[in-house]
């Protein structure tokens, strides 16, 4: 992005809205899920780094947003996304309920490894979501929260049960033991997928090289945008899986966009969290409808950031949030 295409900071300041969306079922420890809009003459976009991420990393973020709302525009391959359902770390009986709200999917991304759980309440809900949806395809993500030890044996008890997985998501944390995990696991017919090693490491394309992934997970707003993601894609020479960042509507077409705009996408992608969210910031939320995601922008309702706007005192945090961050860029 050239620096022309950078609005002022009074002009962002201004033009930010603050809403704090409820989430229907805790995830990522998270019951609320805090984002900031602006608009510009692409259309809306979202800011929305995590609370506690430094400065520094919510700067990547904030040009991802800059990108969105100002920059030029990829090439687009398709106008819809195949995307799978989310599954948090939930006890079986509330899974029926969490997954109802996706609709029609062919896959289902299932939480595991969360704090204070063990490996048998992991299995628990990978058994329930195959009682439920015996036909669907099963991916687990881990959040690197394994020791290899842990990874290999949730997968052996999964072979003795006859349960394939699609691949496993960040199943341990760095990526040397990414690597040595992906030289065992592949001889049985699993595949490792890397999120955080790609998203939260200073050289996203350093797992791939180090030969520590079968996948990547490209995450516009953590990768710095659409442009950037689509270089590491291209010379990470893997397949890729676009995944959300728990965004609204508006962040979630970034992520559409960016899946559009792939050549190859051989999976679906992480996109359809909006149905985790118990409200949205517009009318038309790019919610998944047959297993798919439109491929469009989304037009904020004034109604709904009034219904979820976040409280003076958060408000003023995200603000003086922006003024930090901007000078970062
Ligand atoms: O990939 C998906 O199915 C949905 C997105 C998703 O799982 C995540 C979104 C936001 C924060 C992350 O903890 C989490 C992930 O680890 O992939
Ligand atoms: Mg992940």
């Amino acid at each position: 992005m050239s620096q022309n295409q950078i609005p002022a900071l009074a002009d962002l300041v201004s033009g930010a809205r603050i809403v704090a969306l409820p989430l229907r079922t805790k995830f990522r420890g998270l019951e609320e899920r805090e984002v900031l809009l602006f608009e510009g003459p692409n259309g809306w976009a979202e800011w929305s780094p995590f609370v506690e991420y430094p400065d520094e990393e919510a700067a990547v973020w904030l040009a991802a947003a800059i990108d969105f709302a100002h920059g030029n525009l990829p090439t687009l391959y398709r106008d819809r996304i195949a995307v799978n359902a989310t599954l948090p770390a939930v006890a079986p009986e509330h899974i029926e309920r969490v997954l109802s709200n996706f609709g029609e999917f062919a896959t289902v991304k299932i939480k595991v490894a969360e704090a204070g759980q063990n490996i048998g309440d992991d299995i628990a809900r990978i058994r329930r979501v195959l009682e439920l949806y015996p036909d669907s395809k099963i991916r687990l993500d881990a959040n690197g929260g394994f020791e290899i030890s842990e990874a290999v044996d949730l997968i052996n008890q999964l072979k003795s049960l006859g349960i394939n997985i699609e691949y496993f998501e960040q199943p341990v944390a760095s990526i040397a033991e990414m690597a040595e995990l992906k030289l065992q696991v592949n001889r049985l017919g699993i595949k490792i997928a890397a999120d955080e090693s790609v998203r939260k490491v200073s050289d996203p394309l350093a797992v791939a090289q180090a030969n520590a992934a079968d996948i990547l997970i490209l995450k516009a707003a953590p990768l710095g945008g659409i442009v950037r993601a689509l270089e590491i894609a291209a010379e990470a020479e893997l397949p890729v899986v676009v995944s959300s960042a728990l965004d609204s509507s508006v962040g979630l077409s970034m992520g559409a966009y960016l899946a559009a705009a792939i050549p190859n996408l051989d999976f679906d992608c992480g996109l359809a969290t909006s149905a985790l969210l118990a409200g949205d910031v517009t009318r038309e939320p790019l919610r998944a409808e047959n297993g798919f995601i439109d491929v469009r922008r989304v037009e904020v309702d004034k109604s709904k950031l009034e219904i979820f706007s976040a409280q003076d005192h958060r408000q003023d945090w995200w603000l003086e949030r922006l003024e930090r961050v901007y000078k970062l860029l």
